[in-house]
């Protein structure tokens, strides 16, 4: 997903973000306030920040870090809660821009074929149809694959995206062999002459090594008809898990190589600063992140503008 930097920083954009990242930045802002407010910055507070980070899941890790950065700066001196929220803003800014990369597609592809994992009700299917939202309005010609198959809503909630989207969808039936589909919506979109392919999978984690099967295979034969395709593999996390995020993304690297990540739910969450321990723990792309159920509501991921939205609000 690529955007121009007029409208990353535009007020349309932020104000967006800042509107999802409204509990959690409350979190974090107040207590910053809290700890800070006619107090110095030494041992007691860094210790009470340490912990307010942990508790906002940025874990453990980010935490000692963001502590540590800013006894170097300011160890023993009064600090304005300001002051403490800025220097965080900033030192999360630089944990968060090495991953703050777009989905590029790649024009040597046509179609550039993406495959969409996650465990159930992460927002796939809701991110796909967002992502062909985006992406049609760029002038792309995009075709779905309902390669959920296992769930017969799913696949009518695909089709809705279609729909709205004005794009093509290949499902089957419920039930249906989910490679196969993925390898007629492949042929489907070559001959259409299209631009993007974004593929739903079912994500059934209870069994592992039927998953893991089922998303080998379509990988698998995917590269029948284009040996480089998937081009990418986005993981779709919801924030609302928490440090739980932590854990899929272990398990399905072990599945799929993933390319990148998608983050949604930041709305109505005051666990964004997942966001953070997922680029420092993992360091893969965070292609886009979602904040809200429309279809204007993914957003590029854009480090210095979620960094302040997360800590100043
Ligand atoms: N508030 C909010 N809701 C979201 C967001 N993304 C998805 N949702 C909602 O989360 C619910 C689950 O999303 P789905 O897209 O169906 O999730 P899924 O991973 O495809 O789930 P399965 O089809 O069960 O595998 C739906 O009600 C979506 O509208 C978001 O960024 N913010």
């Amino acid at each position: 997903m690529s955007d121009t930097t007029n409208e990353k920083s535009g007020s349309g954009w932020l104000s967006r973000l800042k509107r999802g990242l409204a509990k959690s930045s409350a979190k974090l802002s107040d207590g910053i306030t809290g700890i800070f407010t006619k107090r110095r910055l030494d041992a007691a507070s860094l210790e009470e920040l340490e912990e307010l980070l942990i508790a906002a899941d940025l874990g453990p890790s980010v935490a000692a870090k963001l502590a540590e950065s800013l006894r170097k700066r300011r160890f023993e001196k009064d600090i304005a809660p300001e002051a403490v929220r800025g220097a965080l803003a900033e030192d999360i800014a630089q944990i968060l821009k090495p991953v703050a990369k777009s989905l590029t597609l790649d024009p040597a592809h046509r179609p550039h074929v993406v495959l969409v994992v996650g465990v159930n009700g992460s927002g796939k299917t809701t991110t796909i149809g967002k992502l062909a939202h985006y992406w049609t309005g760029q002038g792309k010609k995009v075709w779905l694959a309902a390669g959920d198959t296992f769930r017969a809503a799913a696949i009518e909630q695909l089709q809705i995206w279609g729909e709205r989207t004005r794009t093509p969808v290949v499902a089957g039936a419920s039930g249906a062999d989910s490679a196969g589909l993925a390898f007629e919506a492949l042929e489907k979109a070559k001959a259409a002459n299209a631009d993007l392919l974004l593929i739903d999978t079912a994500g059934r984690l209870h069994n592992k090594a039927n998953l893991m099967a089922e998303l080998a295979k379509i990988a698998r034969v995917l590269k029948k008809l284009d040996p480089a395709a998937p081009q990418d593999c986005l993981l779709v996390l919801d924030a609302t898990t928490g440090q739980n995020a932590i854990a899929q993304v272990e398990t399905f690297r072990q599945i799929v190589p993933l390319t990148g990540l998608v983050v949604t739910k930041l709305d109505g969450t005051a666990r964004g600063g997942i966001v953070v321990a997922l680029a420092e723990r993992f360091g893969l792309p965070v292609v886009a992140v979602g904040v809200g159920e429309g279809a204007d509501d993914l957003r590029p991921f854009e480090a210095e503008a979620f960094a302040q939205s997360l800590v100043e609000g």
